[in-house]
């Protein structure tokens, strides 16, 4: 039978819209999510519809307001642009968010009927942790199995340390370094701490002692903290980037429980006082420009270092549609696309 390969881009998702009704669909769907609140369900019910929902959205739409583009929310319209230039006819690709529209239950119905037996699947997540790349790919692999169990999956692992993407990294920070920064914050999305120490699959590792994430662990196949070290310290390297030069911490805590630390917004506050007086941000946990870094960091981090005495405060884009991130994504589908026609093809 031919093969008809295509590709299933997956990320976190957005609401419909920044009016406040949206805003509170949006984030009960994605709060339910008990990778992302793991409380029993009953609990998770009553914190998020009790505590959260009456008000964060109203705080939340008043954010989203800020960074909304005319043709919808940048998460969704920058990725819509990576789907573009990655389409082509032979293989088509599709653009899946794990919250709200596109969403992945419409997008598998829509890979089912043009035919598609192969398919790759590509949570556009560098690292990998329960509340993102676990939960979208539980999510999509589920619906295949309910909606098209007769379709070939290929999974894109995280790419945490691969070297093409901490390539394309290089390539967009690099020439901000012309900027002469004091220092590079590499600020990556936090989690719980208690995540880190449910993906440990050791149980006895992640978060032991100070520097148990910065050493070789089968645990950190799983480790969210050990990974987004990795990645700020290879690129760092690439970039001939001392020690002291760059600085690394977690941003966007939601609650109160303990999240990995050090946190992006009291970093941003006490770096003026140490010294730190021009700034480059990356965030690299994120390869598309959304919510977190277009308004937590270049507008609420920026005030916040600025008027703690900073003086020069530049966030890098993340690597959106940048050729050197495009160019990564189509290699990585042209050697899937070769090994799935290769092992279809019988040998002689
Ligand atoms: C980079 C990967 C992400 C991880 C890990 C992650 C964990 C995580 N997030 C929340 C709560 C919220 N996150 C929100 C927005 C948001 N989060 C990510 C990515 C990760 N989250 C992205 C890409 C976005 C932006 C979406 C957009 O539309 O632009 C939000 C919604 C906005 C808000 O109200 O602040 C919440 C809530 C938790 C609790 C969590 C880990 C447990
Ligand atoms: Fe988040
Ligand atoms: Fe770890």
């Amino acid at each position: 039978m031919a093969r008809k390969p295509g590709v299933l881009l997956l990320n976190l998702g957005s609401p419909a819209s920044t009016d406040v009704s949206d805003v509170r669909k949006y984030l009960g769907e994605f709060l339910m999510d008990g990778r992302v609140l793991d409380a029993p369900k009953p609990i998770r019910w009553i914190v998020v519809n009790g505590f959260i929902l009456p008000f964060r959205p109203k705080n939340s739409a008043a954010a989203y307001k800020r960074v909304w583009t005319d043709e919808g929310s940048p998460l969704i319209v920058k990725s819509e642009k990576v789907r573009e230039l990655l389409d082509c006819e032979d293989c088509p690709t599709f653009l899946a968010m794990n919250y709200g529209e596109p969403s992945i239950d419409q997008e598998i119905e829509k890979i089912k009927k043009q035919g598609i037996t192969d398919l790759f699947l590509m949570p556009q997540y560098p690292h990998y942790a329960m509340s993102s790349y676990e939960t979208v790919v539980a999510k999509t692999m589920e619906t295949l199995r309910e909606k098209a169990p007769e379709i070939q999956t290929k999974l894109l692992q995280p790419f945490y340390q691969d070297e093409d993407y901490l390539g394309a990294l290089e390539t967009v920070i690099r020439p901000y370094l012309e900027k002469k920064p004091d220092l590079v914050l590499f600020s990556f999305h936090g989690i719980p701490e208690r995540h880190l120490r449910k993906t440990d699959p050791s149980h006895a590792h992640c978060l032991e002692s100070g520097d148990c994430c910065e050493n070789c662990h089968p645990a950190h196949a799983t480790c969210y903290r050990h990974q987004c070290f990795t990645t700020a310290h290879k690129t760092a390297a690439r970039l001939g980037l001392a020690r002291d030069q760059y600085h690394i911490s977690f941003q966007s805590r939601l609650g109160r429980d303990p999240w990995l630390t050090p946190y992006t917004d009291k970093t941003l506050e006490e770096l003026p006082g140490k010294g730190v007086k021009r700034l480059l941000v990356i965030c690299p946990a994120f390869v598309t420009d959304c919510l977190e870094t277009l308004e937590e960091i270049s507008m609420e981090g920026k005030d916040s270092f600025l008027e703690s005495g900073g003086e020069f405060f530049v966030q890098i884009p993340c690597l959106n549609d940048h050729p050197a991130w495009i160019d990564v994504l189509r290699n990585r589908i042209d050697s899937w696309r070769n090994q799935t026609v290769a092992s279809a093809t019988p040998s002689a």
